[in-house]
């Protein structure tokens, strides 16, 4: 600064003592350089906000707009001995013959509810959930908080990283891996193909990559889904029923897992255990599922569409409450049996199961709707529309005797007990519990 104070006094001298003589060629020369000087300002300040404003921009609020791709380039923070030794704490077993268990998806509807038992009976936990914005991740947040005040921390990463799990699997020996971690929701697909591949595909292949190298290798039980049954019109579905008519990119990558899970099964020894969910509902639940945004627009006195079939034709589904499902998958965790690979070689035959976890009582939407109505004391502004073309199924109906046998499966929560309680925790939740439920 100094120096250039210098050379413009030294320029601006006159040239013969006494006689100020103006020398146009250098004052305008210097005018020049100092409105060049003032436009590389002006152009490194428009650059720099160019660059932050593209940077920090607030992500997309809908989900229609996520674009995983963008999600899979976010980086998370892990790793120092701070970070080691809580993910120790939180994955130490506190009772005899205890899992150490790694929840993907933790944040999630049903990765919250799995933790929490596990967690609750003695079980160590370890969650990871990359908290996408697929729906509002502040609803995440309060399920991690709520985790988090039983002993049970969420490291914030995505199932796609191999060096974060293979860091996870080094500080911990993980028994068991409960797999919740996916890109749920059958219509989304159509709006966002590219997040099941990476999540479904991609990621459970990651998972299972590293689960096959590690020693010991752990059990593995994994969330399928009742639409792998896709255009199936023999009910109850059963798991010997054919399952390859998907009717939606989320139903084809589910069933593409359960043909991988075969494959890390009959290659490394992995056992596996994969579980075909049925419309799960209950507190803490997914907004984006009907049960949810149901509740919500008939509080706002907003039209709903119920969805039919041809000619009148009721479009059903076999809804299960959380508890139940919260109980088939530790009666799964408790009949896993080890891996049998170790050095990323199989050593003998593993364990390879699917089971159907449902209600046997599917329920009409109309039917839920009209629960829904008498809970909330409000009549729903119903707008009955054909089934569209986006993946939806008309029914679903789970046989479950094949679970029950093995795990000890017994539903036992019935579709309006079950939307009692997730009617009385929307309320609270979101008002502040004003308003009464019967
Ligand atoms: O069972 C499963 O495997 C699947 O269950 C649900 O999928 P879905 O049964 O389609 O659940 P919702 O999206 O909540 O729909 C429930 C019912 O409401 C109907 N619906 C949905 C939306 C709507 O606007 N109107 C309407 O009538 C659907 O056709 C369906 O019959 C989940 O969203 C999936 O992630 C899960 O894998």
């Amino acid at each position: 600064m100094s120096q250039l104070k210098q050379m413009s006094h030294i320029d601006s001298a006159p040239s013969t003592p006494g006689k100020f003589k103006m020398d146009k060629a250098s004052y305008f020369n210097r005018v020049r350089w100092h409105t060049s000087l003032a436009k590389l300002a002006v152009w490194s300040f428009v650059f720099l906000a160019a660059i932050l404003i593209f940077f920090f921009r607030s992500p997309a609020s809908s989900p229609i707009q996520a674009d995983p791709s963008r999600r899979s380039l976010r980086t998370y923070n892990w790793g120092g001995p701070v970070w080691e030794k809580r993910v120790r704490s939180s994955a130490r077993v506190r009772s005899r013959n205890g899992f150490a268990v790694l929840v993907t998806g933790a944040a999630g509807f049903v990765g919250t509810h799995v933790s929490a038992a596990l967690k609750r009976r003695g079980d160590g936990v370890l969650g990871i959930d990359n908290f996408n914005d697929y729906y509002d991740p502040s609803l995440k947040r309060a399920r991690q908080a709520l985790l988090e005040r039983t002993g049970v921390y969420i490291v914030e990463g995505d199932i796609n990283d191999e060096t974060l799990l293979r860091k996870l699997f080094e500080v911990v020996p993980f028994t068991h891996v409960m797999h919740l971690a996916a890109q749920a929701g059958v219509r989304y697909a159509m709006e966002n193909p590219g997040s099941y591949v990476h999540s479904n595909i991609a990621g459970f292949v990651n998972l299972l990559e590293v689960c096959k190298s590690v020693n010991p290798q752990p059990a593995i039980v994994w969330a399928s889904s009742s639409s792998v049954y896709g255009l199936n019109t023999k009910v109850p579905f059963s798991e010997r029923d054919r399952t390859d008519q998907p009717a939606s990119l989320y139903a084809a990558t589910k069933k593409a897992g359960e043909e991988i899970a075969h494959t890390y099964n009959h290659i490394y020894g992995l056992s596996l255990t994969g579980l075909r969910f049925f419309t799960v509902y209950g507190p803490w639940g997914r907004p984006d599922m009907a049960y949810f945004f149901f509740t919500r627009d008939i509080l706002k006195g907003k039209a709903i569409s119920i969805f039919e079939a041809a000619n009148h034709g009721t479009v059903a589904r076999d809804f299960t409450y959380i508890d139940d499902i919260v109980r088939g998958c530790l009666g799964a965790l408790d009949t896993a049996e080890k891996s049998t690979g170790s050095g990323g070689k199989k050593r003998g035959p593993a364990q390879l199961r699917v089971f159907n976890l449902g209600n046997t009582s599917p329920v009409p939407v109309s039917e839920l709707v009209s629960i829904l109505e008498r809970l909330l004391k409000v009549n729903a502004k119903r707008n009955i529309m054909r089934l569209p073309r986006n993946g939806d199924v008309q029914f679903t109906h789970a046989n479950i005797s094949y679970a029950q046998r093995e795990l000890g499966y017994k539903p036992t929560t019935d579709l309006q007990s079950g939307l009692k309680k997730f009617v009385r925790w929307y309320l609270n939740y979101y008002s502040g519990g004003k308003k009464a439920v019967e």
